[in-house]
């Protein structure tokens, strides 16, 4: 990645660190993620990985570092330096969670139409347009509808629009969240551990509707995921933390043979994991 060229990288974390009290999470992590491509963050349980979006998003305030945001017209903006609300809205960084946050008694439709709450206040004026019925509210509300609609044919649950999405299957819903993540038209789409929970055939549609986002619709994804068949399946670049650290960094076929990280993953020492694969192979 350090060849990147500036307009190719879309994030830029630069020597990011997070403490809690005596805890240091996160110490002196730099990676880039490309623009328009897929790169996953991975590392074993406490690696420090939600810190890290949970820094690049806002929900945290670093203890030191720089999280650079570069749009496509070149314009950069300082993602430690705002808070989430504006890293949502200004940045154009939308996410989801470990844990499914959908509205569970709104319906499919209406989650998605929540997620656009922000562009439809903008055209109704902040209710008095809105309420008189002008054509600019009514086409902005068009607009979102479109949207909504599009992103429930895109994730398969059209059909079940009207139906509150809290009854839906655990795969469903999760499809449905990266909808609702989508209908803000990120720049940089976060999520962190999507594949959670998912039996084999709900991981397989998990990453082809990942793969249409970024080859559709030029979407940069920003991935935490314990899957590695998703992993290994979907991703240009990962990136692998431990004890809050980068411990290797590169394509999937040179992340699968570093003893590194079969090391952190084992808990072996890197040679006894060297001396392992040599074995294997
Ligand atoms: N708010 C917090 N206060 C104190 N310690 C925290 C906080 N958040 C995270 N930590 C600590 O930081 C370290 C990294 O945690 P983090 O959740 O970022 O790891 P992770 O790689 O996402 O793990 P997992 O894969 O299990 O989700 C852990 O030791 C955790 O206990």
């Amino acid at each position: 990645m350090s060849g990147d060229k500036m307009s190719e990288k879309i994030l830029g974390v630069d020597r990011l660190t997070m403490r809690f009290g005596g805890i240091v999470a996160v110490q002196d992590l730099s990676f880039s993620a490309a623009r328009k491509k897929i790169t996953a963050l991975i590392g074993p349980n406490g690696a420090g990985k939600t810190t890290v979006f949970n820094c690049i998003t806002g929900f945290y305030k670093p203890s030191g570092g720089a999280i650079r945001l570069t749009h496509d017209d070149g314009r950069t903006v300082a993602l430690e330096r705002l808070n989430d609300f504006r890293i949502a809205k200004q940045a154009k960084v939308a996410r989801t969670f470990q844990n499914i946050r959908l509205f569970p008694g709104m319906t499919a439709l209406e989650n998605l139409m929540v997620a656009q709450h922000n562009t439809l206040m903008r055209a109704s004026g902040f209710t008095l347009l809105g309420l008189l019925g002008v054509p600019t509210y009514r086409d902005a509300e068009k607009r979102a509808i479109d949207l909504a609609t599009d992103w429930l044919k895109r994730v398969n649950l059209l059909d079940r629009a009207d139906d509150a999405a809290g009854n839906f299957a655990y795969g469903d819903q999760r499809r449905l969240e990266i909808a609702r993540a989508m209908c803000t038209e990120p720049a940089l789409l976060c999520l962190d551990e999507p594949a959670a929970g998912l039996n084999a055939r709900e991981s397989a549609a998990l990453s082809e509707l990942l793969l249409s986002i970024r080859d559709e619709l030029g979407t940069s994804i920003l991935l935490i995921e314990h899957d590695m068949s998703v992993v290994m399946e979907i991703s240009d670049q990962i990136v692998v933390m431990d004890h809050g650290v980068k411990i290797a960094e590169g394509t999937p076929r040179e992340i699968r043979d570093d003893p590194k990280v079969i090391a952190a993953y084992l808990g072996a020492d890197e040679e006894e994991a060297a001396a392992v694969m040599e074995g294997g192979s």
